[in-house]
């Protein structure tokens, strides 16, 4: 595992994440910036919304005005500067249309230079929607053409693009089809994928397939997965990994989060970087 612990005194490499809080502290923005610091970058923050979320679900959620969102991104851009940025839950046609709006004039994703990762977070994992319906068009023509990578769970494939994939060997089509909607590179996640022994996520490019083979670990606790997937990924992109490696970084960096899982609540517990801090560096 790369150390990715900059010198002292040297500003880190800066990472957004666009992304709703878990008021549980599992997923969302408070995963992301767990997993950016644990990767030794500086993380920021453009808050979407509001969820009312513990380890038993999500009974509610509050947007955040779209323009303060755009606001949130220019001002952090314009001043601070971002090296890679990462979206989570976006909620609504508006924010989304907000957010692809300021990452078009700052420079994020697209043609550009900062690579952009798009997770396209849809419902937690306890089936509670963390996007309106009405918003997955916004998301497959407003940001998915901008992004660097997409990285879809099963769930939100077969929302996206009507593929039901129940086998490993689904993974490519659903590659494919979700490359057609413009983004540079799609990670498939196969967390979801029940009954297979392994989980092996898909990378694809338009051309060529690369395997992401990993043990499927025997726990429950795997909240937060996903968020955690796309922010190691992005972090190793700020750092200025290519994005194959910075994929690879990812996917080791999340198996082992999800081996240091722990019970938190009545429901499902976090996947856990904090294995990235080492006591004898205090
Ligand atoms: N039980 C598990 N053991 C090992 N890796 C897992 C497990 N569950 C999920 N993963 C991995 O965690 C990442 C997130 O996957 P997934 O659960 O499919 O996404 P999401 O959290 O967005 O629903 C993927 O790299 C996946 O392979
Ligand atoms: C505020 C918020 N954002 C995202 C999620 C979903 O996170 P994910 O990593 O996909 O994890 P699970 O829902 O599968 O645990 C969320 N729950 N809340």
């Amino acid at each position: 595992m790369a150390s990715l612990v900059p010198a002292p005194g040297v500003t880190p490499p800066r990472a957004l994440t666009i992304a709703g809080s878990d008021s549980g502290g599992g997923a969302g923005l408070q995963a992301d910036l767990r997993t950016f610091a644990c990767c030794g970058v500086h993380g920021m923050t453009a808050v979407t919304a509001v969820t009312v979320q513990n380890s038993v679900g999500v009974s509610g959620f509050t947007e955040m005005p779209a323009d303060v969102v755009a606001a949130q991104i220019r001002a952090v851009a314009t001043d601070i500067g971002v090296d890679a940025a990462k979206t989570g839950m976006l909620a609504s046609t508006e924010i989304i249309s907000a957010v692809a709006d300021a990452c078009d004039a700052v420079g994020i994703g697209g043609s550009d230079a900062t690579p952009f990762v798009v997770d396209p977070v849809a419902a937690s994992m306890h089936g509670d929607p963390l996007l309106h319906s009405d918003a997955l068009d916004a998301l497959r023509g407003l940001l998915f053409p901008r992004a660097t990578l997409v990285t879809p769970n099963l769930d939100e494939v077969r929302l996206l693009v009507g593929v039901d994939v129940t086998e490993p060997s689904g993974l490519r089509k659903a590659a494919r089809a979700v490359h057609e909607l413009g983004p540079r590179w799609v990670l498939i996640k196969a967390g979801h994928l029940a009954g297979a022994p392994d989980c092996v996520d898909v990378l694809y490019d338009g051309s060529e397939f690369v395997e992401l083979p990993g043990p499927r670990v025997d726990t429950a606790h795997t909240h937060g997965g996903g968020d955690t997937l796309a922010s190691a990924i992005t972090s190793a992109l700020a750092h200025g990994m290519d994005l194959v490696d910075a994929v690879r970084f990812g996917k080791r960096f999340v198996l082992r989060a999800v081996r240091e899982s722990y019970p938190l609540g009545a429901g499902v517990g976090p996947v856990s970087p904090l294995w990235r801090i080492s006591p004898e560096r205090v």
